[in-house]
């Protein structure tokens, strides 16, 4: 209603349908519609998806302001019925509202579930992941192999050996929990009309989405009740044992077991967590870290294959730094020396954010660029549009590390706003240590033990690079590539 008063000094506005509001200028790929709107009404502007007002952010002043400058009043995310009904009623971390709930669980995720520390104990879950990979491409011999569905199932087995100490693609329960899991995810993307025009609510009813809402979440509650309880009795029995479970061997224990023993722990007093909590933070792990790793080692070995002299270049550094006879793993210590494989990455999630658009809401009256933006106002900055804009990046389209090479800013630090693949501040990425292990463990190895080619005698600037929507933007179609393999 605030919308409405006359004194307040409102950001530009695209021209809205009544009822509709902008609706209908937004495509599926949100980030790129936004982007066209933001070269006609500038960095930061006001649309209406329905009735919702919503702020959109695309240049780095303006992020600068939201991330850092106020990043306290924009602490908060905007929710919707499925967060709520999916997300334990926002006990998850990335959707709880800022406060001391949230605070608790970010600490316990940063101190005890992703800190550096326990990113080199899953050490040797990478190890074996990339290597099983490895193993799959091989055997494929000059068959094309599609790496988009591996580096999904890798990135999936690496958070479920992380989370719950075993993975959930062998056993026929596993399959069906990550089928239940994808769907979670599919839901997340998806935006009912009922949230931003009411009356239109019974749409989601009629068309099957607040069915399939229910039951999603009775079915993902089951498989993470049934996994819970498991770890419990593990934690009892070991109690009784006394003997498992020392200081010392710590190390290799999943994220839910660390959980259980703080959820234990706080039966006498201690830092909180309960069931539901447990249950909403591993799902929000589940799903905020196995696709956009995927995402990300997806487009990086797209971009390799469509720039030849890039991917040889990695390849050449590679090799030269992991040089051992007995070749088979790569090292942590060989991966730092690898400069041009980080710039890389960097570039690749600068040229395809796997969240291209991320949302915060604003918890009090603030002003923003000399704009009023009242309390509730939803916002999303386009990491997309930042990351292309011509304005802070020569030649923004074109994929070319080498930028990044020499550099001094820590661009994952979220110091320098016309970088955020990761977001930044109080709400930024907590996984980016978690992620940046894998994909650069994966990158490096497929780099070193293959040739790659594109099948059928393709042409590198013929691969296509269409980008399917979703919570995370991957190809739209899979990345089919054959390779050689040469030493291994
Ligand atoms: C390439 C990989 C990844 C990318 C590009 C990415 C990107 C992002 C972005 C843009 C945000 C929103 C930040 C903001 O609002 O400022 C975010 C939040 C988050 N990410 Fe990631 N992420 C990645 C991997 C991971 C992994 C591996 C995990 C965990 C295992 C993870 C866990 C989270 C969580 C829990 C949040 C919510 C934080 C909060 O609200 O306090 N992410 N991520």
């Amino acid at each position: 209603r605030k919308w409405l008063v006359g004194s307040k000094k409102l950001p530009p506005s695209p021209r809205k349908l009544p009822i509709w509001g902008n609706l209908h200028q937004i495509g599926d790929l949100a980030h790129r519609s936004l982007q066209s709107l933001g070269a006609k009404h500038g960095p930061i502007m006001l649309l209406h998806f329905g009735s919702t007002p919503v702020i959109i952010v695309q240049s780095a002043d303006t992020a600068k302001e939201i991330l850092k400058t106020h990043d306290l009043m924009f602490a908060d995310r905007a929710h919707t019925k499925t967060t709520k009904r999916l997300c334990y009623n926002l006990k998850d971390m990335s959707v709880a509202p800022y406060g001391e709930y949230w605070r608790n669980l970010r600490s316990i995720t940063t101190l005890k579930l992703l800190s550096a520390k326990r990113v080199q104990f899953c050490d040797v879950i990478r190890q074996e992941e990339t290597l099983l990979l490895m193993k799959r491409i091989k055997s494929s011999g000059s068959r094309p192999f599609d790496l988009s569905e591996s580096f999904m199932k890798l990135s999936n087995d690496v958070i479920c050996r992380s989370v719950f100490g075993e993975k959930c693609s062998d056993g026929e329960e596993g399959k069906k929990f990550l089928k239940v899991l994808r769907r979670v995810l599919e839901l997340f993307g998806c935006m009912t009309i009922g949230e931003h025009i009411p009356w239109l609510s019974w749409v989601s009813y009629v068309n099957g989405f607040d069915r399939m809402l229910e039951k999603t979440a009775v079915e993902i509650d089951g498989f993470l009740d049934a996994f819970l309880d498991e770890h419990m009795d593990k934690y009892d029995r070991e109690q009784r044992g006394a003997s498992g479970g020392g200081a010392d061997d710590r190390s290799m224990e999943s994220f839910i077991d660390i959980l259980v023993d703080i959820y234990k722990d706080n039966q006498t007093g201690g830092v909180s967590i309960d069931r539901d909590g447990i249950k909403a933070l591993v799902l929000d792990l589940l799903d905020a870290g196995s696709d956009t790793t995927s995402a990300n080692i997806e487009w990086a070995m797209a971009e390799l294959l469509r720039h030849p002299e890039v991917l040889k270049r990695l390849q050449n550094e590679v090799r030269e730094i992991a040089t051992r006879e007995d070749n088979m793993i790569i090292t942590e210590t060989d991966l730092k020396k690898m400069h041009y494989l980080k710039a890389v990455v960097k570039e690749t999630l600068r040229l395809h954010p796997p969240i291209a658009i991320a949302g915060r809401s604003a918890r009090e009256d603030v002003k923003v660029m000399g704009y009023d933006i009242p309390r509730g106002t939803m916002v999303i900055t386009n990491n997309w549009a930042i990351g292309r804009d011509p304005e802070y990046w020569d030649e923004p389209d074109e994929f070319r590390p080498e930028r990044f090479l020499n550099s001094t800013v820590d661009y994952f630090k979220g110091v320098d706003f016309k970088y955020i693949p990761f977001g930044a501040g109080r709400r930024g990425c907590p996984g980016i240590t978690f992620a940046m292990a894998v994909v650069e463990l994966v990158l490096a190895n497929l780099m070193q033990k293959f040739e790659w080619e594109l099948p059928d005698g393709a042409k590198p600037e013929d691969l296509d690079m269409t980008e399917q929507p979703g919570t995370a933007v991957h190809r739209k179609n899979p990345l089919l590539v054959v390779a050689t393999h040469c030493y291994f």
